[in-house]
């Protein structure tokens, strides 16, 4: 049945519109022809006059409605197979491996409902005559949003029971919040901090200047930017892989082609849809891709705005748990975090080698998330699928597992009750993990990202307890991981690889460990522990407008069987991915964060230097074009963070979503007792890493490099262990 919706989720009060009547939904009794036989060809009409005429009494009509929505359900179905089949011929060297995307994504459901649904909205636009542009977005979408899809194509439909869900976090995230259930759960929408901007108001990405000329391409815009990076002797590189990993806690951006490819091999250059496969032209004097035909990227996989299921404008699907709750270790869909779990004593699966004491995760069993698997050498299995994107993540993600074991035993030592009871050990171990997880972001991580300051002004508060407010959305905030977490700016090239005595072994190129296996397996140099260790001693790049060579134009390098060199760019990526995200310019953004809105690019002046306005206007013809990602690399940075006030202000009010929005978020009241708290407190970041790898000596602030002065090495013989007495 379609039916009218009261209220949104966000916020905006809704007027009932009196034509759309409930009716019943019989998928057999529909034809397929497409009935709207509406002369498209008439010139535009402004909006919202267009949608006041008789017109849109007659397309809102439920059945017309669903016959549309049908239609544009086969054809989309039958698009995503062509798709497929299309690209069938292509190597695959995927770098994820994705879990199969479970009801909210399946044929009929979720994604494909979602994506039918934004079909069906660009076709009325378009029947109604309606004037479009970036600029009517919001309005277009609350227009549309008044009309609710059939309860039976909505995987909302049902509230879950949570009765049983109080104490631990479910794996999806559901029942986090008990007042609306689904919200942060894995494969449900991001939400936004501004209205979405696409060129026709529903769907098709940014692609004009305000003043009528097109926007530069992205790659165009990415050879711009320089790749000679200089160090920032201010955090080290592990500060870099723990983001890297943190982000991937809370997002999956699932591409729309889930069959378990790369952004680079899922779609390709002849790719006829493109709204599932954007295509980037690379010029003819591209200094590293001349010669190369394009650069591909699969779409996001589309959601519904809310738990409402409506016509509306584009949104884009969250894989993973929104919430900061380890899912890169234990998994965002249930099936992925039982195949996870050693099945015994609350453990987790993990591979043991004879060259170490530690273990490493376990093997994929048909795992294709790296380029390099034989029968001995499997890629890695996790709860996110780029766990081997590269071999620093996947050492991160192996302390984690170690840690959970560790303590898992130890619980059990505690609790001989609980000596066969699988999941009390599995909950309350993973209960712990989580929160000192979400400790070392709050306490070490972002402090370092954003500054004390603005880490204070957005998550601090005083005392030992926090404290919930269920009405904050503990929702991933599209803006943020589509632009102002993007921090490659700050990878390296080089990575060093060193002994448990700090002893130098080597240096090794990012492009020699993102989505290998090998360097995980050598045994003779200690693994990932090697990794680890020189991730503490190497200085990450700086936060600016320069990135290095492996990331910028040599990601992804694959030589073809003619000799043919094909590679990706994460700069181009990052800018075309938030157009096709819908993401505003940089401009709104300093609005929303209190800044004024430039009309010139000499008013950048407040969160910029000259020469970096400068360069802006060398690339874009107005401040209002300038991209989020390309116009946040340019900032001056916020008092003793990496990042500039308007990247800051994004990811603060992010971190302070995901920290009040979490009713489960280790520091708010009734998690832990005062006892236990003090416990988590005093288990420092420093003799984690200690206990969680083979490494002797750990820096005091494990983020930054170790300097006698200000940040001594400590001695891990003399780390105390977790103290579980609160714990009996
Ligand atoms: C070590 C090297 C890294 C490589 C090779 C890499 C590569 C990539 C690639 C290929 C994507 C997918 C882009 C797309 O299709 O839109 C991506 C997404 C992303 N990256 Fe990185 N990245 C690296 C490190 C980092 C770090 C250090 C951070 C932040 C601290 C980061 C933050 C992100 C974010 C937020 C996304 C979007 C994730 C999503 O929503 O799905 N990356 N990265
Ligand atoms: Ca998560």
């Amino acid at each position: 049945q379609w039916s009218t919706v009261q209220q949104t989720q966000r916020g905006l009060p809704v007027q009932q519109i009196s034509l759309v009547k409930t009716i019943g939904f019989t998928p057999n009794t529909l034809n397929n022809r497409f009935i709207l036989q509406n002369d498209i060809s008439r010139s535009r009409i402004p909006f919202p006059q267009c949608i006041s005429s008789e017109q849109s009494q007659v397309l809102l009509n439920p059945s017309t409605l669903q016959k549309l929505l049908h239609q544009k359900l086969q054809e989309e179905e039958r698009k995503l197979k062509q798709e497929r089949v299309r690209n069938d011929g292509l190597k695959n060297n995927d770098i994820m491996d994705f879990d199969a995307i479970q009801l909210r994504a399946d044929a009929l459901n979720g994604a494909l409902v979602a994506r039918a649904a934004t079909k069906v909205s660009a076709e009325i636009m378009s029947q109604l005559g309606c004037e479009t542009n970036s600029t009517l977005t919001e309005r277009i979408d609350r227009f549309l949003r008044r009309v609710r899809l059939p309860p039976s194509l909505c995987a909302f439909n049902t509230n879950p029971d949570c009765s049983g869900f109080t104490r631990f976090r479910t794996i999806t995230g559901v029942c986090n919040n008990l007042e609306r259930p689904y919200e942060g759960s894995s494969q449900t929408a991001y939400t936004r901090l501004l209205p979405a901007a696409y060129d026709d108001g529903i769907s098709k990405p940014r692609s004009r200047s305000v003043l009528g000329g097109p926007l530069p391409a992205c790659r165009q815009i990415s050879v711009t930017m320089s790749s000679k990076p200089v160090f920032d002797t201010s955090f080290n590189n592990l500060f870099v892989g723990y983001g890297q990993f943190l982000v991937h806690d809370i997002s999956l951006a699932t591409p729309v082609t889930d069959s378990g490819r790369t952004p680079v091999s899922s779609c390709s250059c002849s790719s006829q849809d493109h709204d599932m496969c954007t295509i980037m032209e690379i010029s003819s004097n591209d200094p590293f891709m001349a010669g190369q035909k394009c650069m591909t990227m699969p779409a996001t996989a589309q959601a519904f705005t809310d738990q409402q299921c409506t016509l509306g404008v584009k949104d884009q699907m969250n894989g993973n748990s929104h919430y900061i709750d380890l899912s890169v270790t234990y998994g965002s869909t249930k099936k992925t975090a039982v195949g996870l779990r050693a099945g015994r004593d609350g453990f987790l699966k993990t591979a043991k080698k004879s060259w170490s004491k530690f273990e490493i995760p376990p093997g994929q069993r048909e795992g294709k998330s790296c380029t390099d698997s034989t029968e001995t050498q499997k890629c890695f299995a996790g709860g996110d699928s780029r766990l081997m994107e590269n071999v620093l993540l996947s050492g991160i993600q192996a302390q984690w597992l170690r840690i959970h074991n560790l303590f898992a035993k130890k619980m059990a030592e505690i609790h001989p009750e609980w000596k066969n009871n699988d999941d009390v050990l599995y909950d309350e171990t993973k209960k712990i993990s989580s929160a000192l997880h979400q400790r070392y972001t709050y306490d070490f991580w972002l402090p370092i990202l954003i500054g004390k300051q603005a880490t204070q002004q957005y998550t601090g508060d005083s005392g030992l307890f926090s404290r919930y407010d269920p009405n904050v959305r503990g929702v991933v905030i599209n803006e943020a991981v589509t632009a102002a977490l993007r921090l490659h700016t700050l990878v390296r090239d080089l990575y060093t690889r060193c002994t448990p005595q700090a002893k130098l072994i080597d240096q090794v190129w990012l492009h020699d460990i993102l989505a290998k296996s090998k360097l995980a397996y050598d045994g003779a140099n200690n693994g990932v522990d090697s990794l680890l260790c020189g991730a503490l001693y190497d200085y990450g790049f700086a936060g600016d407008a320069n990135f290095g060579q492996d990331i910028h134009h040599r990601l992804f390098e694959t030589t073809t069987k003619t000799g043919e060199v094909k590679r990706h760019d994460i700069v181009a990526i990052n800018i075309c991915r938030a157009r096709e995200h819908g993401i505003p310019g940089y401009n709104a953004f300093r609005e929303l964060c209190g800044l004024r809105r430039a009309s010139r690019f000499e008013d950048f002046a407040d969160t910029m230097g000259p020469a970096n306005a400068a360069k802006l206007q060398s690339i874009y013809d107005h401040p209002e074009d300038v991209d989020l990602f390309i116009g946040m690399n340019h900032e001056n940075h916020v008092p003793g963070g990496l990042v500039g006030p308007v990247s800051a202000c994004i990811i603060g009010t992010q971190f302070r979503n995901l920290k009040y929005g979490d009713r489960l978020f280790y520091k708010h009241e009734g998690q832990f007792t005062p006892e236990q708290l003090t416990a988590i407190n005093k288990y420092t970041y420093n003799c984690f890493i200690c206990h969680s790898t083979d490494i002797e000596k750990v820096a005091l602030n494990p983020f930054k490099p170790p300097n006698d002065q200000t940040n001594p090495l400590g001695l891990c013989s003399e780390c105390p262990a977790f103290d579980f007495n609160s714990w009996r």
